[in-house]
């Protein structure tokens, strides 16, 4: 039901590997993919950074607290995140990096381009930074592909991703807390905001996708294969045929470290669709979207 597909094979337009991505995006939501420029070392590497820092004492992550911040750069501290209104604040804590524009860019004031801020050591930001780096390359390779499943005008992308809103996401769920009751949640019920989400994980169980009847789907997938599922933004751009599909995570007994990369447009691109007469700005909607879900930014515009 979830397919699983070769990144290089989507690469050169392989036609079953683009038809099958194609049924997923208009379908379930969700795939899995192998063979992309980051291997499982590189996957590990990173997972192994985020593991070290999140295992520092709270205050040494509170240096890099977001919550001191207008923006969403550094830590997220434990409840600092609400993804769904009906549950509690999330229990996961994460670390945010996003893209730099150079000095002077004209988007450059905007929050989405904010300084990353790093921890003390190094190696962090060498790790990470070279992650993202090739993440967004892979994104933005899978992007194109997906265009072509779905057979829409690949001029429609084209440019849209200049300097692109792509945040690199550190997740860490420690063991579910005993005191976690049923509105408590690692990740609670929530669609992505965006196109495209690159996951990697240390391959513990965890993920739920949300079946369109009821009912969920666990989803793992091992370092150096990577789950993909399409966001709001997608979804809306292709009048709906792209879908984002509900996930979470409940947690379990062992803690999990996850990776999302959240590709997004430039914060100027229109991301309604085409000859609709409408228009939604990528920006407008991730800032609104920022301002529902996480707490130091909620009322915040
Ligand atoms: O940890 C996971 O597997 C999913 C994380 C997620 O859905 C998110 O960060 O948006
Ligand atoms: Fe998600």
């Amino acid at each position: 039901m979830i397919p699983r597909l070769d990144a290089a094979a989507l690469a050169v337009g392989d036609g079953p590997s683009l038809a099958a991505l194609g049924a997923a995006a208009t379908g379930v939501g969700f795939a899995t993919v192998f063979n992309t420029a980051l291997s499982a070392e590189r996957v590990d590497a990173a997972i192994g950074t985020y593991r070290a820092f999140f295992h520092l004492p709270e205050a040494e992550k509170r240096v890099v607290d977001m919550a001191r911040t207008g923006s969403n750069r550094g830590w997220g501290a434990a409840g600092s995140e609400q993804v769904d209104p009906e549950a509690n604040p999330d229990y996961k804590q994460f670390f945010d990096v996003g893209y730099q524009v150079p000095a002077g860019h004209p988007l450059g004031d905007k929050r989405f381009y904010a300084p990353n801020l790093w921890p003390d050591d190094p190696e962090f930001k060498r790790v990470i930074s070279a992650y993202y780096d090739d993440a967004v390359e892979v994104a933005t390779g899978l992007l194109s592909a997906i265009a072509k499943a779905i057979g829409a005008d690949a001029a429609h992308f084209d440019g849209a991703f200049e300097a692109p809103m792509a945040l690199l996401r550190g997740n860490f769920y420690p063991a579910r807390p005993d005191w976690a009751g049923a509105k408590d949640f690692g990740i609670a019920t929530h669609t992505d905001y965006g196109c495209l989400t690159l996951l990697a994980t240390d391959g513990s169980p965890g993920l739920e996708v949300r079946k369109r009847g009821g009912g969920w789907i666990p989803v793992s997938a091992p370092p150096g294969d990577f789950i993909i599922n399409f966001g709001e933004m997608l979804e809306f751009w292709t009048g709906g045929r792209v879908k984002a599909t509900p996930h979470r995570v409940v947690g379990g007994l062992d803690e999990r470290i996850s990776i999302p990369l959240f590709f997004n447009p430039s914060y100027d691109v229109n991301v309604a669709p085409e000859r609709s007469g409408q228009v939604m700005l990528a920006g407008d909607h991730l800032s609104a979207r920022f301002e529902e879900t996480y707490v130091h930014l909620q009322g915040k515009s």
